[in-house]
Protein backbone atom coordinates (compact mmCIF):
# COMPACT_ATOMS: atom_id res chain seq x y z
CA UNK A 1 0.00 0.00 0.00
CA UNK A 2 2.71 2.17 0.59
CA UNK A 3 6.26 2.21 0.00
CA UNK A 4 8.86 4.62 0.40
CA UNK A 5 12.79 4.57 -1.07
CA UNK A 6 15.56 6.49 0.13
CA UNK A 7 13.22 9.41 2.05
CA UNK A 8 14.80 12.39 3.24
CA UNK A 9 12.52 15.33 4.02
CA UNK A 10 14.20 18.76 5.02
CA UNK A 11 12.16 20.45 7.83
CA UNK A 12 13.03 23.50 9.91
CA UNK A 13 17.14 23.22 9.00
CA UNK A 14 16.91 19.61 9.96
CA UNK A 15 17.07 16.56 7.75
CA UNK A 16 14.76 13.99 8.58
CA UNK A 17 14.03 9.83 8.11
CA UNK A 18 18.18 9.61 6.35
CA UNK A 19 16.77 7.90 3.00
CA UNK A 20 13.97 5.54 4.58
CA UNK A 21 13.14 2.41 2.62
CA UNK A 22 9.66 1.74 4.10
CA UNK A 23 7.20 -1.11 2.84
CA UNK A 24 3.46 -1.10 4.38
CA UNK A 25 1.50 -4.03 2.67
CA UNK A 26 -2.35 -3.45 2.17
CA UNK A 27 -3.94 -4.59 5.61
CA UNK A 28 -1.11 -3.96 8.14
CA UNK A 29 -1.66 -1.31 10.96
CA UNK A 30 1.61 0.54 11.53
CA UNK A 31 2.29 2.90 14.35
CA UNK A 32 4.87 5.83 14.19
CA UNK A 33 6.78 6.13 17.45
CA UNK A 34 9.63 7.89 19.09
CA UNK A 35 10.43 11.39 20.65
CA UNK A 36 8.57 14.64 20.40
CA UNK A 37 10.02 16.10 16.58
CA UNK A 38 11.21 13.03 15.39
CA UNK A 39 8.80 13.73 12.35
CA UNK A 40 6.24 11.12 13.06
CA UNK A 41 3.60 13.97 11.60
CA UNK A 42 5.89 15.14 9.05
CA UNK A 43 5.88 11.66 7.37
CA UNK A 44 2.01 11.21 7.75
CA UNK A 45 2.10 14.39 5.95
CA UNK A 46 4.12 13.12 3.09
CA UNK A 47 2.13 9.95 2.79
CA UNK A 48 -1.14 12.84 2.63
CA UNK A 49 0.76 14.52 0.01
CA UNK A 50 0.85 17.55 2.25
CA UNK A 51 4.57 17.43 2.09
CA UNK A 52 7.16 17.25 -0.62
CA UNK A 53 10.27 14.86 0.12
CA UNK A 54 13.92 16.48 -0.56
CA UNK A 55 15.15 13.17 -1.59
CA UNK A 56 13.61 9.86 -2.25
CA UNK A 57 10.08 8.83 -3.14
CA UNK A 58 7.15 7.69 -1.79
CA UNK A 59 4.21 5.61 -3.60
CA UNK A 60 0.75 5.53 -2.18
CA UNK A 61 -1.08 2.01 -4.20
CA UNK A 62 1.66 2.35 -6.68
CA UNK A 63 1.05 6.48 -7.12
CA UNK A 64 1.93 9.26 -6.08
CA UNK A 65 0.41 10.28 -3.24
CA UNK A 66 -1.49 13.54 -4.65
CA UNK A 67 -3.10 11.27 -7.57
CA UNK A 68 -6.91 11.93 -7.27
CA UNK A 69 -7.48 8.35 -7.20
CA UNK A 70 -5.11 7.98 -3.83
CA UNK A 71 -7.52 10.54 -2.44
CA UNK A 72 -10.29 8.77 -2.55
CA UNK A 73 -8.62 5.70 -0.84
CA UNK A 74 -7.26 7.92 1.66
CA UNK A 75 -8.64 9.26 5.06
CA UNK A 76 -6.45 11.90 6.93
CA UNK A 77 -7.02 12.52 10.79
CA UNK A 78 -4.83 15.73 11.27
CA UNK A 79 -3.82 17.06 14.54
CA UNK A 80 -6.01 19.43 15.14
CA UNK A 81 -8.56 18.42 12.52
CA UNK A 82 -9.25 20.82 9.46
CA UNK A 83 -13.04 21.69 10.02
CA UNK A 84 -14.84 24.86 9.06
CA UNK A 85 -15.83 26.93 12.23
CA UNK A 86 -18.57 29.05 10.55
CA UNK A 87 -20.65 25.68 9.73
CA UNK A 88 -22.55 23.89 12.23
CA UNK A 89 -21.98 20.33 13.24
CA UNK A 90 -24.93 18.96 10.56
CA UNK A 91 -23.23 21.64 8.09
CA UNK A 92 -19.92 20.04 8.27
CA UNK A 93 -20.94 16.43 7.99
CA UNK A 94 -23.03 17.42 5.14
CA UNK A 95 -20.65 19.20 3.00
CA UNK A 96 -18.25 16.14 4.12
CA UNK A 97 -21.22 13.99 2.82
CA UNK A 98 -21.73 15.10 -0.09
CA UNK A 99 -18.29 15.64 -1.09
CA UNK A 100 -18.50 11.92 -0.62
CA UNK A 101 -21.69 10.90 -2.24
CA UNK A 102 -22.51 9.63 1.20
CA UNK A 103 -26.32 10.39 2.87
CA UNK A 104 -25.60 13.19 5.67
CA UNK A 105 -28.27 11.12 7.66
CA UNK A 106 -25.61 8.20 8.20
CA UNK A 107 -22.90 10.67 9.24
CA UNK A 108 -25.26 11.70 11.80
CA UNK A 109 -25.49 8.91 13.00
CA UNK A 110 -22.35 8.00 13.61
CA UNK A 111 -21.27 11.14 14.96
CA UNK A 112 -24.61 10.62 17.51
CA UNK A 113 -23.07 7.21 18.54
CA UNK A 114 -19.77 9.09 19.42
CA UNK A 115 -22.18 11.64 21.44
CA UNK A 116 -22.06 14.54 19.02
CA UNK A 117 -25.98 14.28 18.89
CA UNK A 118 -26.76 17.46 20.82
CA UNK A 119 -24.17 19.09 18.86
CA UNK A 120 -25.87 18.73 15.17
CA UNK A 121 -27.01 22.48 15.36
CA UNK A 122 -23.81 23.97 17.15
CA UNK A 123 -20.95 25.96 15.46
CA UNK A 124 -17.80 23.95 14.88
CA UNK A 125 -16.11 26.73 16.70
CA UNK A 126 -18.12 26.42 19.44
CA UNK A 127 -17.04 22.88 20.25
CA UNK A 128 -14.73 21.51 22.35
CA UNK A 129 -11.40 20.29 21.67
CA UNK A 130 -12.52 16.56 22.04
CA UNK A 131 -15.98 17.15 20.29
CA UNK A 132 -13.73 18.31 17.42
CA UNK A 133 -11.93 15.69 17.51
CA UNK A 134 -14.85 13.03 16.92
CA UNK A 135 -16.16 15.01 14.13
CA UNK A 136 -13.12 14.97 12.56
CA UNK A 137 -12.89 11.33 12.97
CA UNK A 138 -16.13 10.99 11.54
CA UNK A 139 -15.01 12.85 8.52
CA UNK A 140 -11.76 11.37 7.88
CA UNK A 141 -13.42 7.92 7.57
CA UNK A 142 -16.99 9.42 5.84
CA UNK A 143 -15.73 7.80 2.37
CA UNK A 144 -14.83 4.21 3.99
CA UNK A 145 -11.13 4.60 2.94
CA UNK A 146 -8.70 1.83 2.14
CA UNK A 147 -5.76 4.18 3.67
CA UNK A 148 -6.42 5.85 7.02
CA UNK A 149 -3.48 8.09 8.29
CA UNK A 150 -4.42 9.33 12.17
CA UNK A 151 -2.56 11.62 14.10
CA UNK A 152 -3.55 11.57 17.94
CA UNK A 153 -6.61 9.97 17.42
CA UNK A 154 -7.15 9.99 21.17
CA UNK A 155 -6.20 13.15 21.82
CA UNK A 156 -8.40 14.75 24.67
CA UNK A 157 -11.21 12.08 23.87
CA UNK A 158 -12.85 10.64 26.97
CA UNK A 159 -12.59 6.86 28.13
CA UNK A 160 -16.16 6.29 26.45
CA UNK A 161 -14.90 8.11 23.09
CA UNK A 162 -11.52 6.26 23.05
CA UNK A 163 -13.53 2.55 23.49
CA UNK A 164 -15.96 3.77 20.64
CA UNK A 165 -13.10 5.08 18.28
CA UNK A 166 -10.97 1.72 19.08
CA UNK A 167 -13.75 -0.47 18.71
CA UNK A 168 -14.75 1.29 15.17
CA UNK A 169 -10.95 0.72 14.12
CA UNK A 170 -10.94 -2.61 14.98
CA UNK A 171 -13.53 -3.80 12.98
CA UNK A 172 -12.23 -1.33 9.99
CA UNK A 173 -8.68 -2.99 10.55
CA UNK A 174 -10.71 -6.19 10.82
CA UNK A 175 -12.41 -5.66 7.21
CA UNK A 176 -8.96 -5.07 5.54
CA UNK A 177 -8.04 -1.33 6.40
CA UNK A 178 -4.33 -0.04 6.33
CA UNK A 179 -3.87 2.25 9.25
CA UNK A 180 -0.75 4.19 9.83
CA UNK A 181 -1.22 5.46 13.74
CA UNK A 182 0.87 7.96 15.47
CA UNK A 183 -0.49 8.09 19.59
CA UNK A 184 1.47 9.26 22.69
CA UNK A 185 -1.38 7.30 24.42
CA UNK A 186 -1.61 3.81 25.58
CA UNK A 187 -5.45 3.46 25.28
CA UNK A 188 -4.79 0.05 26.89
CA UNK A 189 -6.44 -1.50 24.29
CA UNK A 190 -4.58 -3.20 21.52
CA UNK A 191 -5.35 -1.57 18.34
CA UNK A 192 -4.42 -4.96 16.06
CA UNK A 193 -0.94 -3.27 15.16
CA UNK A 194 1.45 -4.75 13.90
CA UNK A 195 4.43 -3.44 13.61
CA UNK A 196 5.87 -0.26 15.21
CA UNK A 197 8.35 1.95 13.35
CA UNK A 198 10.94 3.96 15.32
CA UNK A 199 11.57 6.77 13.76
CA UNK A 200 13.39 8.02 17.09
CA UNK A 201 16.16 5.58 15.69
CA UNK A 202 16.68 7.30 12.73
CA UNK A 203 18.84 10.33 13.85
CA UNK A 204 18.11 13.56 12.42
CA UNK A 205 21.21 15.63 10.92
CA UNK A 206 21.21 19.31 11.16
CA UNK A 207 22.35 21.30 8.30
CA UNK A 208 21.10 24.34 6.16
CA UNK A 209 17.44 26.12 6.88
CA UNK A 210 14.80 25.17 4.06
N1 LIG B 1 5.62 23.59 9.37
C1 LIG B 1 6.89 23.37 9.73
N2 LIG B 1 7.86 24.17 9.31
C2 LIG B 1 9.15 23.95 9.65
N3 LIG B 1 9.54 22.93 10.41
C3 LIG B 1 8.61 22.10 10.87
C4 LIG B 1 7.23 22.27 10.55
N4 LIG B 1 6.53 21.26 11.15
C5 LIG B 1 7.43 20.53 11.79
N5 LIG B 1 8.67 21.01 11.64
C6 LIG B 1 9.90 20.46 12.19
O1 LIG B 1 10.02 19.14 11.69
C7 LIG B 1 10.50 18.27 12.70
C8 LIG B 1 9.51 17.11 12.84
O2 LIG B 1 8.28 17.60 13.36
P1 LIG B 1 7.02 16.66 13.50
O3 LIG B 1 5.87 17.50 13.93
O4 LIG B 1 6.87 15.85 12.29
O5 LIG B 1 7.50 15.69 14.70
P2 LIG B 1 6.65 14.68 15.58
O6 LIG B 1 7.50 13.46 15.73
O7 LIG B 1 5.30 14.47 15.00
O8 LIG B 1 6.55 15.45 16.96
P3 LIG B 1 5.50 15.40 18.17
O9 LIG B 1 5.68 14.06 18.85
O10 LIG B 1 5.91 16.54 19.03
O11 LIG B 1 4.11 15.59 17.59
C9 LIG B 1 10.67 19.09 13.96
O12 LIG B 1 12.03 19.37 14.12
C10 LIG B 1 9.87 20.34 13.70
O13 LIG B 1 10.49 21.46 14.30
Amino acid sequence: MIATSGLSVRRGGTELFGGLDLHIEAGQSVRLAGPNGCGKSTLLAVFAGLCTPSAGSVTIAGRDPGDRAVRALRGFLQEPPPLYEHLTTGEQLALVGRLWGVRKKALLDRAGALGLADRRDVLVGELSLGQRKKLGYVCATAHEPRLLLLDEPFNALDPDAVASVTDDLRRRVRDGLTTVLVSHLDTGEPLLIDRTIDLGALAPTTGDGE
